[in-house]
Order: C-alpha cells, then structure tokens, then sequence
C-alpha cells in the first residue's frame, strides 16, 4: 500500500488477469485438443528482403497475406516466427507469457532507459509494476487531467492563425511538459529541445541495430551509431538528474510519481539507489510521452485528411462542452472523438510491433516455438487484416461503435498490447489524447501544409520522418462562452476571430 491506494498487480481490458488454475486449464487443454500446426518458412529471398528490413511495416504485411496467421525464417541459429492472428497473439501475451521474455528490440531501449519497467523482466518487473501502478490509478488519473487541459489551452492561446507548424514537434512538446509535470511535478518546458534531439538519436540507433533480426550481431560492430547513442544519453541522463536532485532538496511529499518512487521501500526497508531511480524516471519520461505525441499528430493530419469526419469532431466538442474548458466528466460524452483516436491508432499504431524471445521449448496453440526462437507481433499487420477491418486502409471511426467492436476478436486491435506487460500509462493516454484533442479543435483546426511531405517512420514508435508541416486555422465559432462574456464589442473580437 502506498500513498493509500491499495496496490494491485493489475491487469484490465486486454490484460485482463487469469488465475493460476484458469491458466492450468486453458494450457492442459491445448495439450490436449489442438492439433500441432505446420508453418510456413519464408523463402531464402523473402528472409533476405527482411533481413535488409527494407519495410518493417509493408514486408510483414504482405507476407501475411500471402502465408496467413504464421510464418518464420531461420535467423542464424535460431527462428523468427510471425504471429498474426489475434488468438495467438492473446495466448501468447495473456495466457502463456511467462515462457516469454522481453526481445532483441528491449537490448537497443535499455542503453538508454537502463533497467526501468519496460526493459525488466520476472521478478524484478513485478516488484516495479507494484511500485509504480498506484500513479496510474484512476483517482490519479483524474487528478492530471486539469494539469493536462491546461496545457492544451496554453498551446491554443501561443498558436497563431495561419501559422505553419510541424505538429509532431508542437505535439511533442505538449505531451512533455504534460508528463513532467503530472508525473514529476517540474517544468520540461525549456529543456524540450534537448530531450527531442536526443529522442531523434535513440530512434536512429534503434532502427539501425534493435530493428534488426540479426541485432545481436550488429550491436557488437564498432558503429559511429554507439558513440552518438551514448552521448545522446548523457543529454538525457542531465534532465533526469535535475529532476531527481531537486525533488530531493525539497525534502516534501509532492504527491507526484517520484514522490511515491523516492519514499518506496524494498522488503528489507532499503529505498531505491540513484540507478534504479533514473531508470525509472527516464522510462517513464519517454513512454509517457512520444507514444502519445505520435498518436495525437497522426491523427491531425488524418483529420486533415478527411474534413467530414473533422467536422463531426468539431461539431461533438462544441455540443458537448458548450465553448467551456473540458473536464474529465466530459470523456464519456466525446465518444466520436475517442472513436477518431481509435481509428487512427489502429491505422498509424504508435507501437507498430512487438516482440518476445522464447525462454522455454512451447506449444502455442498447435504452434511448436522452440527455446530461443524470437516472436513478433505487428499491431500494424493485425490492425490492417481485412478479415477484421474491410477495406483495411480506409479511414473509418464508425468501426469504432460499440456494435462494430463486438464483432471483433479482442487481440484485433492491441495498440497498448496485453497481459501483464499491457500498457501501465494505458488509461493516461485515452484521457490524455482525448482531452487534447477537445481541447484544441475548440479553437483549432490544422490542414496540411503545400508541400508537405508525409511518410511514416518505424523506429520504436512509428513517427513521420519529414514531421508534418500543418497550417493552422483559427475557429470562427470557437469564442468560448466565457470569452463571449469578456469580449464588450465586435471590433475587439475581430482580429482573435477572423477565419
Ligand atoms: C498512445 C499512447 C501509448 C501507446 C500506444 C503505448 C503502447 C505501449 C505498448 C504496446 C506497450 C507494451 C510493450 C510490450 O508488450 O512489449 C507499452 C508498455 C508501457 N508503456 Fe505505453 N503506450 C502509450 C502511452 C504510455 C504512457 C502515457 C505511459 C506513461 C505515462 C506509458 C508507459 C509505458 C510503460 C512504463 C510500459 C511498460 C509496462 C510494463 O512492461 O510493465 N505508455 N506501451
């Protein structure tokens, strides 16, 4: 128990928890009733195409189509197996993952992040899940989102009308300032620059080495890529620092996130060390915010993209929150908006794949997965099947009632992923991107810039790799209720809301 939240070791939606003998059962039954299943090998040019990983995104992509819910090549001395069905990737995640551990893509994350949540595995996952689940309660929650509307009405009030900017940067910026404050209870703000630069440098390594199916190979080669990683780090490393050293000196419970890391015990009453503590910290300062980023940029320009389906977001915030500032009670009502975030996390996931090493021979439904084989899992070749999306590239929110989901195997769509290792900032970022969303297509609308060039980027996240050059247009029917009631004459009001 700490800061009186009883601690859970909690799963929900797609993580929901499976008891121990559930887990028995449902194992002791494949054992017996699922016939072994044979999978397809890539041939010597498609393992070659892949090992060149031209597209991370399309390769996998087509070759499902063409092989189905599994297939492998041989990588060195081990496998590589493809899981594209939702019912594997469940069984995997949520049923058997304790014969997984993290993959190759973690080796790349943990130069950077060190052993924080994300890279741990076992029992030392465990313990750190327990420690930090209670900042991501829903009371918790709850509590950030006036810090995160706030932000956002500070980022409509600094854009100006007709203004071209790149909104993965603006985006960038907004989600960091919101978790170093939500969580760190400190000002990002002016060290913005120096996290983004630094991010650019991580992403690069890893699309250079932890993309890689022969990573293993390629992390040992002596690369220019490792001395800019490591100094990329040390920029971070800064940030990370300042944070902790101050929140130190104040000496007081702030109720933040690493109030609660600072003052946690281990069974033996020990805190954590200066490691444990940046590596917990870095983690959660980069999950917390480059997923998010992306998702909210990938849906601008979607919405560029489609000014009928900006117009109904548009028309849902102003119906529903009237011109006033948006709360956490206003989430059950945006349900179009949320159902445009869906859309577009499941067309652009921000997590793209993810992948797992085989720590013990396994049978996965029919699937034999000897030890040490690696197992990927593309939420971007699931998210595109049209067996569960018809017309898979179309952007459609209507996939998103609550009808249309039911239809659906729930492994579908798994943008946080499932199981123990769901997504822990999960519920932070529905609340999140939803309010931010709201908040800025209140007074907002962005189309895309003459020119701009937009072309998806896989590195851990799947960011645009020229960014996305938008053209921001001020609202006419955003005046706000309470601005209406402080703005006395037309010719005042003229210049704010001119089109
Ligand atoms: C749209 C936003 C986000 C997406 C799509 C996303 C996606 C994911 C995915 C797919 C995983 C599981 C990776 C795996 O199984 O290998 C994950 C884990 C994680 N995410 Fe997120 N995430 C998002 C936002 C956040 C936020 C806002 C935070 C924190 C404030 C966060 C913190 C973490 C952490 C700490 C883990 C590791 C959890 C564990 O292994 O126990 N994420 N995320």
């Amino acid at each position: 128990m700490i800061d009186g939240v009883p601690v859970h070791y909690r799963v929900v939606g797609q993580g929901e928890p499976l008891s121990q003998s559930t887990r028995s059962n449902i194992l002791a039954q494949h054992v017996q009733t699922t016939p072994s299943r044979a999978v397809p090998c890539l041939t010597r040019s498609e393992a070659f195409s892949f090992l060149l990983f031209h597209d991370p995104l399309n390769t996998p992509l087509r070759l499902a189509r063409k092989y189905g819910d599994v297939f492998y090549f041989q990588a060195g001395r081990n496998k590589v197996f493809f899981l594209n069905h939702p019912d594997d990737i469940r069984e995997l995640l949520v049923v058997q993952h304790e014969n997984f551990r993290k993959g190759e893509g973690v080796m790349i994350l943990e130069r950077m992040l060190g052993k924080g949540l994300i890279t741990n595995d076992g029992a030392a996952h465990k313990q750190q899940r327990r420690l930090v689940q209670p900042a991501f309660h829903r009371r918790r929650i709850a509590s950030y989102a006036q810090a995160m509307v706030e932000a956002a009405q500070q980022q409509a009030h600094a854009w100006q009308d007709g203004a071209t900017v790149d909104m993965s940067q603006e985006m960038m910026q907004l989600t960091l300032v919101i978790v170093g404050k939500t969580l760190f209870n400190t000002d990002v703000g002016e060290e913005a620059n120096t996290v983004q630069a630094a991010l650019v440098t991580a992403m690069e390594a890893f699309r250079k080495l932890g993309l890689s199916p022969v990573g293993e190979l390629v992390e040992r080669l002596p690369l220019p890529i490792h001395a800019r990683l490591r100094r990329a780090r040390e920029r971070l490393d800064k940030v990370v620092y300042r944070i902790i050293d101050e929140h130190r000196q104040q000496g007081i419970d702030q109720g933040d996130l690493l109030s609660m890391l600072l003052m946690a015990r281990d069974e033996e009453g020990n805190v954590m060390n200066d490691q444990q503590l940046r590596d917990e910290v870095m983690t959660l300062f980069l999950a917390g915010h480059e997923t998010t980023s992306n998702a909210l940029t990938w849906t601008w320009y979607l919405l560029a993209q489609h000014p009928e389906v900006r117009e109904k977001v548009q028309q849902e915030v102003d119906t529903v929150l009237a011109g006033r500032t948006a709360t956490i009670e206003d989430l059950p009502r945006l349900t179009y908006t949320e159902q445009v975030l869906m859309e577009s996390m499941r067309l652009c996931p921000p997590v793209w794949a993810i992948d797992r090493r085989v720590t013990r021979d396994t049978t996965l439904r029919g699937i034999s997965l000897p030890k040490w084989s690696r197992v990927v899992m593309s939420q971007y070749v699931v998210h595109h099947d049209p067996r569960f999306y018809p017309e898979p590239e179309k952007f459609d929110p209507e996939r998103w009632t609550p009808e249309a989901q039911a239809t659906r195997p729930k492994f579908a769509y798994f943008p946080f992923g499932g199981g123990p290792r769901l997504c822990i900032g999960e519920a932070f970022a529905w609340t999140e991107s939803i309010l931010l969303l709201a908040t800025l297509s209140q007074h907002w609308e962005a189309r895309l810039a003459p020119g701009a060039r937009v072309k998806f980027q896989p590195a851990v996240t799947l960011r645009p790799q020229y960014g996305i050059k938008m053209t921001l247009h001020k609202r006419c029917s955003s005046v706000s209720q309470a601005e209406k009631a402080q703005v006395p004459t037309t010719a005042q009001s003229e210049g704010l809301l001119r089109e």
